[in-house]
C-alpha cells in the first residue's frame, strides 16, 4: 500500500498570488490533474494545505474519483519542508510519494519505479545531470522523512536538501529516469505564461 502527498501549501506569488493549485489548465484545475494522475500509482492521496485554501481545493476536487484526506499547515508559510512535514504525518503507509501541486505532468510510470528504488531505504529521490535534486517528485519512508523535516525546522532550516542530509536516500539518475518518463514529468507551473505553454501541450 502506498500513498500520495501533494504540497499545495505555497503562495503562488510568481503566478500573481493567485492560488496556481486551483488554476485552470486546459478544462481543468492544476491540483486535480496532478491527483488524478498520481491515483493511478497509489491507494491514498493526501493533499497538503493551508486552512484558508481548503474550501477551494475541495471545490476543484469535487465529483473526482480520487478520495483525499487533507492535512493543513500547523503554521502557515514556514516553506515546503513544513508542508512536507504536515503531508507526512498524515500518511499511514511505510512509503510516500510527495509531488508538487503544479506538476502537472508528473507521470504514474516513474512514481511506480521510485517506489521499487525507494524500498530498504528512507528515501528515492531524481536526481538530474544538472545536479539537481528533484525532492518534490520522489519517494519517501514517511515517518523517516517527517521526522527529519522537524529536524531541520528545529534547526532554523528552511531546505528540503536539509532534511535529505538527516535520512538514508538513494538517487536516481536521470538515465533511469528517462527509460520510464520523458523529463517533461519534472516541469512545474510557476507563471501565467508556463500555464499558458502547459494549456498547448494538454490540448493538442
Ligand atoms: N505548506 C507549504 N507549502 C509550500 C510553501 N511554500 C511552497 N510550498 C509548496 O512547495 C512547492 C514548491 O513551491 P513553489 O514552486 O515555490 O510554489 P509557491 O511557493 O507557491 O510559488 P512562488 O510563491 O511563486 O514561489 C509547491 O507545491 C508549494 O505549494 C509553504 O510555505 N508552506
Ligand atoms: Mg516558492
Amino acid at each position: 500500500m502506498s500513498t500520495a502527498v501533494i504540497l499545495a501549501g505555497g503562495r503562488s506569488t510568481r503566478f500573481g498570488n493567485r492560488d496556481k493549485a486551483v488554476a485552470d489548465l486546459a478544462g481543468t484545475p492544476i491540483i486535480r490533474r496532478v491527483a488524478e494522475s498520481v491515483d493511478e500509482a497509489v491507494d491514498a492521496v493526501v493533499i497538503n494545505c493551508r486552512a484558508d485554501q481548503r474550501a477551494a481545493i475541495e471545490s476543484a476536487m469535487e465529483g473526482s474519483r480520487t478520495p483525499i484526506r487533507y492535512a493543513e499547515d500547523e503554521r502557515p508559510d514556514e516553506g515546503p519542508v513544513a508542508g512536507m512535514l504536515a503531508g507526512l504525518r498524515a500518511v499511514d503507509t511505510e512509503y510516500a510519494f510527495v509531488v508538487a501541486c503544479d506538476m502537472p505532468f508528473v507521470q504514474p510510470l516513474l512514481i511506480e519505479y521510485l517506489f521499487e528504488r525507494a524500498v530498504g531505504h528512507d528515501a528515492a529521490v531524481p536526481r538530474l545531470d544538472d545536479g539537481w535534486f528533484q525532492t518534490t517528485q520522489a519517494v519517501y519512508r514517511a515517518a523517516a522523512m517527517a521526522d527529519a523535516c522537524q529536524a531541520t525546522l528545529d534547526a532554523g532550516e528552511r531546505k528540503v536538501t536539509a532534511a535529505l542530509d538527516r535520512i538514508e536516500y538513494i538517487t536516481v539518475g536521470e538515465a533511469a529516469i528517462r527509460e520510464h518518463a520523458s523529463l517533461r514529468t519534472f516541469e512545474n507551473i510557476n507563471t501565467r505564461e508556463e500555464l499558458a505553454e502547459a494549456a498547448a501541450a494538454f490540448e493538442t
